[in-house]
């Protein structure tokens, strides 16, 4: 047992209702991004583990995918009202694992995580499409459990991330496997011993940690499993797929970005200005940051103006700190990485405007937050995700040359805009290569809506009904006419 930030959590994984300790592989080092120390030795799977949670989430499998739709939504609402019950202990634990700040994960993502639960309790009861005739005869549609669903999830938003699969996936009917990243093993821990405190059965959920390829690839080889969600980089979803491809496992991937804010003319400037700075939450590390600012020419300036005076007001500092604005970036070699392109695109010619390297006062893992401009076209740190601190600045004349831009990388996750013109809105939103556009907003969420990337952003929309579709095999029973 490990104390993090003065909460009790077990470091072991979570196999048939039971703690399993470190086997063969040992442990590895969980170092917390406020100040680099270790915080626990967690135990570090391999195929051992993933063989023994796939076994027992395929024991648990028959009894719970027979469990009635009531039973299965009043059990998550019990897991939520446990995360409710937790929600400061989450937060301090969360923020000490992955150094994204308290004051979020107090007031936004813990509650969140409960609502995953609850939203999909709740849509649970309301899934079904009215039965539908044909020459009398009648087509009923259902929604049946898939079997075993192996979960894979990333560091930026832990818990969050994986209860938004979590929770469908067991509403559904089905059992869980969870691989969270080894850098934010600790939320996952705690939501194992909530679970069990609400009753979930022995094996419906499980959880097994280490490194990717060691307990990450073996899970995702599995011929057991029957569902692959993963939420991470574009070169582990394509491991995953090679893993996943001699069993035809169906995949969910959301993938990473690099979209676009436009910036027109006609915009609320200091509304445009607000969005591009929340740009640097969660010290940059989200997937759906609108990294590339594509700004209107004549505004260009009196925006840049705004944006700097605004970006240079944030408090960069310890992430526990209420009045912190920016923690530190995840590990050493993540903040490398970052630093790594923000270097390269010096030497391509970028100009940084602000920031432009690590917060040499702070140490540690703070890095500045950063506004490149000058970037030749191609360039790196154009097309390229960084998941940090590190935002573009470039300008548009056109409404066409705007669209061209917003669309020219790879990816396809995200796209804001702002303007004050609703038919250039509707004219400019038709032509986003995006899973989600938001027009003079930012991350507002409705997790009724698809939730997804297009081109390399991702692979299957989750969310809604789109999450039932992914977690089950959906069937169509036909009947004839019973009197004839
Ligand atoms: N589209 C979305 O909703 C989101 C996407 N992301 C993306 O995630 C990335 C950052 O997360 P990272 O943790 O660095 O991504 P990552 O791809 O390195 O790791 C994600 C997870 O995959 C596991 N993994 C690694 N290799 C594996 C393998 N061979 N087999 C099975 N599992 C393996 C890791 O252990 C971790 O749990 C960014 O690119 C970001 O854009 C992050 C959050 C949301
Ligand atoms: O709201 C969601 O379901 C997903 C959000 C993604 C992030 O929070 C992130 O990448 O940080």
């Amino acid at each position: 047992m490990a104390a993090v930030a003065g909460v009790a959590v077990e470091p072991g994984h979570w196999i048939g209702g039971e703690r399993v300790g470190p086997g063969s592989g040992g442990t590895f080092a969980d170092v917390s991004p406020i100040d680099e120390r270790t915080v626990a030795e967690i135990a570090r799977g391999g195929a051992g583990e993933a063989e023994a949670a796939v076994a027992a989430a395929r024991r648990a499998f028959p009894a719970w995918s027979r469990t009635s739709r009531e039973e299965r939504a009043r059990l998550l609402h019990a897991i939520a009202d446990g995360v409710d019950k937790r929600v400061e202990e989450l937060a301090q634990v969360e923020t000490a694992d992955n150094g994204a700040l308290v004051r979020s994960h107090r007031r936004g993502v813990m509650p969140r995580v409960a609502h995953n639960f609850r939203f999909f309790a709740d849509r649970l009861l309301r899934l079904g499409h009215e039965d539908f005739d044909t020459r009398g005869h009648t087509n009923h549609v259902s929604w049946d459990p898939a079997g075993v669903c192996a979960l894979i999830t990333p560091w930026n938003a832990p818990l969050m991330l994986a209860t938004w699969k979590i929770a469908p996936a067991l509403a559904a009917g089905n059992t869980v496997v969870l691989k969270p990243a080894e850098w934010t093993p600790l939320t996952a821990s705690l939501l194992a011993g909530i679970t069990a405190e609400a009753g979930l059965p022995d094996g419906v959920f499980n959880v097994v940690q280490g490194y990717g390829a060691e307990v990450g690839g073996p899970l995702t080889a599995h011929p057991d499993v029957k569902r692959i969600s993963f939420t991470g980089s574009v070169p582990t979803a394509k491991a995953i797929a090679a893993a996943a491809a001699p069993n035809l496992t169906p995949l969910s991937l959301e993938l990473g970005g690099k979209s676009p804010l436009l910036v027109f003319a006609d915009a609320d400037l200091d509304l445009a200005v607000d969005l591009a700075v929340e740009q640097y939450d969660n010290a940059g590390q989200v997937c759906l940051a609108a990294t590339r600012l594509l700004v209107e020419s004549s505004v260009a300036g009196e925006f840049t103006e705004r944006f700097l005076a605004k970006a240079a007001a944030l408090r960069q500092g310890d992430p526990r700190d209420e009045a912190t604005d920016i923690g530190p970036q995840i590990h050493r070699r993540h903040l490398e990485r970052v630093d790594g392109f923000v270097r390269r695109a010096k030497d391509a010619g970028a100009r940084a405007l602000l920031g432009g390297g690590p917060n040499e006062k702070l140490g540690g893992l703070y890095y500045r937050p950063t506004l490149f401009t000058g970037a030749p076209e191609g360039a790196e740190i154009l097309t390229e995700e960084v998941f940090g601190p590190v935002l573009t600045l470039q300008t548009f004349d056109t409404e066409e040359q705007a669209v061209a831009m917003a669309n020219g990388t790879r990816f396809g996750l995200a796209a804001t805009l702002a303007t004050g013109d609703p038919e250039r809105a509707r004219r400019v939103t038709s032509r986003l290569v995006a899973g989600t556009v938001w027009v003079n907003c930012f991350f507002v969420r409705d997790l009724r809506a698809p939730f997804g990337g297009a081109r390399e952003s991702g692979m299957g929309r989750e969310g809604g009904d789109w999450s039932f579709d992914f977690y089950c095999d959906v069937k169509n029973t036909v009947t004839a006419p019973w009197a004839r």
